[in-house]
């Protein structure tokens, strides 16, 4: 279990993070969606302890990162998988933490199998991976201690579709098995399919949570028809409140049968009525952070939402 309680960072005059708080609970995946800058990596820093905060606490398994007796058997860390050391091969890399953490032998040889890299992709040094090999690796080093709970910042970067479907498995059954996996994403589609629990942060400040249910649940019902102009007026009229608006349909704020009724009496032919849910979380994610963007979002943050 992660827990994060009112935390705070401030650099200079510029707040970072305000008054954050959220839990990530064992057997699930919470995943921490943000746009770019929105505080998702400071937040990790707290957590391991590189970053210290101004105000408000990070424990892991009831115990702050630097009081952890042995961390890489209780926590695996996965923040920048580029900052590995270039020079080193994987199985080196590997071996080091087998031995800082007193693990068998065994334990390199278990990790290159889990995470699918071959002897010869072994051997070579890091310099020459690819991002995908990188994170590959460094999901390796982040599990070789069978630690019970897992911080990932972003892993999925560079991993091509079979790898992020690997990954998905994976951290599925460290779930299923009873660990806590806390994954950042500014991918919603990526964070959609992974997790349990979404938390999501806009502007160092957390603006929605809970299970992917209720979060997609809370993201109303789409409504398509003939007359959209009227449809919104009838909608309106109904005391709903409508969410998005375009020529792809309606989204409101209400269940299926309010926002049916509403049109059945203004007499609009209705030609689909659902929940928003994959729609409606890209609506809700985009208007939660709207006002809280530093960064315009790029193409690529977008491009897993339209899938
Ligand atoms: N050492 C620092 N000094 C000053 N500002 C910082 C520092 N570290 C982070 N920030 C600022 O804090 C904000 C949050 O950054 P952070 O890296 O946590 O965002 P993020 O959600 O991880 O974004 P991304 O997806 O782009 O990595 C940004 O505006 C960033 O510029």
């Amino acid at each position: 279990m992660i827990t994060i309680d009112s935390l705070t960072k401030r650099y200079g005059g510029f707040t970072a993070l305000d008054d954050v708080t959220f839990t990530a609970q064992p057997g699930r995946v919470t995943g921490f969606l943000g746009p770019n800058g929105a505080g998702k990596s400071t937040t990790m820093r707290v957590m391991v302890g590189l970053t210290e905060p101004t105000a408000g606490s990070a424990t892991i398994l009831g115990r702050r990162f630097a009081d952890l007796p042995n961390p890489g058997r209780e926590v695996g860390v996965l923040l920048d998988a580029s900052a590995q050391h270039a020079g080193r091969t994987g199985r080196e890399i590997l071996t080091i933490a087998q031995k800082t953490m007193r693990l068998p032998a065994t334990a390199v040889e278990d990790m290159l199998d889990l995470v699918s890299l071959t002897e010869a992709e072994s051997s070579r040094r890091v310099k020459n991976y690819s991002l995908g090999m990188r994170q590959r690796l460094g999901i390796a080093t982040a599990l070789i201690g069978r630690p019970e709970v897992l911080i990932l910042d972003e892993p999925a970067n560079g991993l091509d579709p079979a790898g992020i479907r690997w990954m998905r498995d994976l951290l599925r059954g460290f779930a299923d098995d009873g660990g806590t996996v806390l994954l950042s994403s500014h991918l919603l589609h990526e964070i959609e399919v992974i997790a349990d629990d979404i938390v999501v942060i806009g502007n160092g400040r957390i603006v929605a949570g809970g299970t992917k249910d209720e979060i997609l649940s809370s993201s109303g019902t789409l409504v398509r028809a003939d007359d959209l102009d009227g449809l919104a007026l009838a909608v309106t009229a109904a005391g709903l409140a409508v969410t998005s608006s375009s020529s792809d349909g309606v989204i409101v704020d209400a269940d299926a049968a309010s926002v049916g009724r509403a049109a059945f009496d203004a007499g609009i032919a209705v030609t689909e009525l659902r929940g928003a849910d994959g729609s409606g979380l890209e609506e809700m994610f985009l208007q939660l952070t709207a006002d809280s963007q530093r960064d315009h979002l790029t193409d690529s943050a977008m491009e897993g939402s339209a899938a």
